[in-house]
């Protein structure tokens, strides 16, 4: 389980960006967005989410959970991009339930979700995902083909009114909604789904 970072008694709350996926396997693409996050929200670290099994995904071609969270820490350095098990710990699937578990169980650390921008294309089939948006927020990176497709979708539109420049996204509290932003960075072509195909898995 991560520890937050800072010297003990230091009174400021750690920014840590959660980075939730199946990581089937972990890749550049997901290093990437880590670095382009730390860099543009001035994070503290970021989590790589370990999911026991994404709720929308199916399990065949799934690897062993322990498989995925060894790749995940393959491309963390140990300090400031650090993969986590936290969510089989908390017997959480669901990000809605996973950001209210840590919430309570880390009260000194900000959490914002970090997704790729095919994420938030879907976010509008994720669990009370209105109440993730208002509670939690969420910085989103491009991807290739994905962008557009994303910035003109359901979710965008719900939550236009609440769209930030990164800079802006952790600057104060939000009251009654929290924000969520795109962060420009260049498009990684790494994805999971080619890296399987490529070996010959199921895709
Ligand atoms: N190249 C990338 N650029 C931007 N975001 C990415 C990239 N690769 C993964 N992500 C994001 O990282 C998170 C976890 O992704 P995931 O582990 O599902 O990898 P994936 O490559 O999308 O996998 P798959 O192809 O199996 O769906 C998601 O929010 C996803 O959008
Ligand atoms: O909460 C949900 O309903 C939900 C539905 C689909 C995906 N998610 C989360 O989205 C993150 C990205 O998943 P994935 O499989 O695309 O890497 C991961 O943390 C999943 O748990 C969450």
């Amino acid at each position: 389980m991560p520890g937050l970072p800072g010297p003990a008694g230091d009174r400021r709350r750690a920014r840590i960006g959660l980075l939730g996926g199946s990581f089937n396997p972990a890749h550049a693409g997901h290093r990437h967005v880590a670095e382009r996050a730390l860099r543009a929200l001035r994070l503290d670290q970021v989590w790589l989410l370990v999911s026991p099994g994404n709720p929308l995904k199916p399990r065949a071609g799934m690897a062993p959970f322990a498989e995925r969270l060894a790749s995940a820490r393959a491309i963390g350095d140990g300090v400031r991009v650090l993969a986590t098990e936290l969510e089989a710990r908390l017997h959480s699937r669901f990000t809605v339930d996973t950001l209210a578990k840590l919430v309570r169980r880390f009260p000194r650390a900000r959490f914002v979700l970090l997704m790729g921008a095919d994420n938030l294309h879907q976010l509008p089939r994720w669990r009370r995902w209105r109440r993730l948006a208002r509670g939690t927020p969420i910085a989103v990176l491009p991807r290739p083909g994905e962008t557009r497709k994303a910035l003109n979708g359901q979710a965008a539109h719900a939550l236009a009114r609440w769209r930030r420049r990164p800079a802006a996204l952790l600057a104060q509290p939000a009251p009654d909604h929290a924000p969520w932003c795109l962060v420009p960075a260049r498009e990684h072509p790494a994805s999971a789904t080619a890296i399987r195909a490529a070996r010959g898995g199921l895709g």
